[in-house]
């Protein structure tokens, strides 16, 4: 059984002192543990403010992204070992954004995620599809591409507990949501892909589902079968939707 898993991508939105106020919120709220596990990712300037108020807490705080190389003449770039120190648990690594805006190729992804699991953060890995690609039909041959481009360096073992984040990119920030059947088709194929890989990892890998989810959409996408939580972006900068997500795959 599969826990649900609810993930806030806050972005490169709020101070410190706003990022200390949503969590807050939503760590007063007390949402069961047991129930649905909840991650909030905030932007490395608010890490420490986050983990600060999330001292104690069930709720697991994690960044954005990291840097490959331990340390070194990197200006501008944080590591995974960094990200350890400051208590990050995850890292989304390959978020359609940092491919598209920052040219970030698959190899890249690889190779933040041997970095990710060296420092002992759990990825969260996203692929997902441009709207010309699914017009063109090669959805499934885009997400495998970028799967695969993991699966290939690493083994069972070691891929143990990575979570998958399907990520359309027509439907991120956009509004337009993928129908729960789209979703749960590419999420069908995601899962026979890994459990190809190994049968094991198959049945216990989380597979989230983003772009554009609401309170009011967020029940009915969380209902199918390969759905196993959220990638929440501009809902979870507000801790009362956020919270009725995190319900909602709670449910
Ligand atoms: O990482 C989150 C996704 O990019 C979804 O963003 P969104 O919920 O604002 O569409």
């Amino acid at each position: 059984m599969r826990q649900p898993m609810v993930a806030g991508n806050w972005k490169m939105n709020a101070t410190r002192w706003e990022a200390e106020n949503l969590v807050r919120a939503i760590k007063e709220a007390e949402p069961d543990p047991s129930a649905v596990e909840i991650l909030v990712c905030p932007p490395f300037t608010a890490i420490d403010a986050v983990a600060r108020v999330l001292k104690g807490s069930p709720i697991r705080y994690g960044a954005q992204n990291l840097f490959w190389e331990k340390n070194g003449a990197y200006t501008g770039e944080i590591s995974g070992e960094m990200l350890r120190d400051l208590g990050c648990r995850y890292v989304i690594l390959g978020h359609s954004e940092r491919r598209q805006i920052f040219g970030e190729s698959d190899q890249d992804v690889a190779r933040k995620y041997a970095a990710a699991k060296r420092s002992g953060l759990i990825p969260v890995l996203c692929v997902g599809e441009t709207e010309e690609q699914r017009s063109q039909g090669i959805t499934e041959q885009v997400v495998s591409a970028q799967l695969q481009a993991i699966l290939q360096q690493t083994d069972a073992a070691t891929f143990h507990g990575t979570v998958i984040a399907y990520e359309p990119v027509w439907a991120i920030g956009t509004g337009l949501t993928a129908t729960p059947d789209q979703a749960q088709e590419v999420h069908a194929f995601l899962r026979a892909e890994l459990h190809a890989f190994d049968s094991g990892v198959g049945a216990s890998t989380r597979i989230l589902y983003g772009g554009s989810v609401k309170a009011e959409n967020a029940a009915e996408i969380f209902s199918r079968p390969d759905i196993d939580g959220g990638l929440i972006g501009g809902a979870s900068l507000k801790a009362e939707e956020f919270l009725r997500i995190c319900a909602a795959a709670a449910a």
